[in-house]
């Protein structure tokens, strides 16, 4: 669980202004979708949470704390495309998520760690369908099951954080509200903060507990670069978390588990 909050975050790249005056807090376990037009900087404001860009002035604070300047497992990332690795196993990849947190340096688990950990990929496989595909390569999936295999790969790491950036928006119509259930089933049943950035209304009020939209007042061309976009609408929706979090297991926290302590 984790609260984040921007306090008067702006980010510039040289004269042209992407964002300014950001200020917001979002609640532990909140679902918060970004919405606006095409350049307004949603994707920086994620990847400034994610850690990947600095604010130019005001600060980001994750439970009160500054955020750290690099990623780190504490918060998980999907992306639209190319969030898996194409040279590793369904299993390998989800495995890897847990191997590169627990391994930093060898990037690998051995024995009893490594079959707790494999134990719990397999379970967080079936819960994401992807069951009876274990040994299969990615080129070997569908759209569909690609980006639910890299939300496994992102939740096997235990984040507090979930960050999407569109990961749904290639996918069909049935897909994708095959993997809209999907994600919100592992949003009520995880202790997961989610920030989604979308393209696409629907989804964005379909899946989230709290709608942001982006927007710059100023749009002449002249303007553009000068003014950069602020929160110009914050819907909270009713909550829409249906259950508790279930108790720690594996892959919901990957932090309590004892038969990985034990291993
Ligand atoms: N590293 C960078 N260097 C310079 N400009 C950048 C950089 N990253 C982003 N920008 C600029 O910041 C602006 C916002 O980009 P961003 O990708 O955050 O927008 P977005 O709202 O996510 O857009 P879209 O909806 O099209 O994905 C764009 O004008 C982009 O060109």
């Amino acid at each position: 669980m984790s609260a984040i909050r921007f306090d008067g975050v702006w980010k510039e790249y040289g004269d042209h202004i992407v964002l300014e005056r950001i200020t917001i807090d979002v609640a532990p376990r909140a679902f918060v979708a970004l919405v606006g037009p095409s350049g307004c900087g949603k994707t920086t404001f994620l990847r400034m949470l994610l850690g990947e860009e600095t604010p130019t002035r005001g600060r980001i604070l994750i439970d009160g704390k500054p955020l750290r300047p690099e990623p780190d497992a504490d918060r998980g990332v999907v992306f639209q495309r190319y969030s898996v690795f194409p040279h590793l196993t369904v299993l390998q990849n989800v495995l890897l998520g847990r191997e590169l947190k627990e391994s930093k340096w060898l990037g690998r688990l051995f024995g009893g760690a490594k079959r707790a950990a494999t134990e719990q990929a397999m379970v967080l496989l079936d819960e994401v369908g992807l069951k009876g595909h274990e040994d299969k390569y990615p080129s070997a999936l569908s759209g569909g099951m690609q980006q639910r295999l890299a939300l496994a790969q992102a939740i096997m790491r235990g984040p507090k954080i979930l960050l999407l950036d569109e990961p749904f928006g290639a996918l069909d119509p049935g897909i994708r509200s095959e993997i809209h259930e999907l994600m919100k089933r592992l949003w009520n049943e995880t202790e997961l903060t989610v920030v989604m950035v979308t393209h696409d209304l629907s989804e964005a009020f379909r899946l989230a507990s709290r709608v942001v939209a982006f927007e710059r007042h100023r749009n002449r061309p002249e303007e553009r670069e000068r003014y950069g976009a602020t929160i110009s609408r914050d819907l909270e929706i009713y909550p829409r978390r249906t259950a508790q979090p279930r108790p720690p297991l594996s892959i919901r926290s990957g932090r309590d588990d004892p038969a990985e302590q034990g291993a």
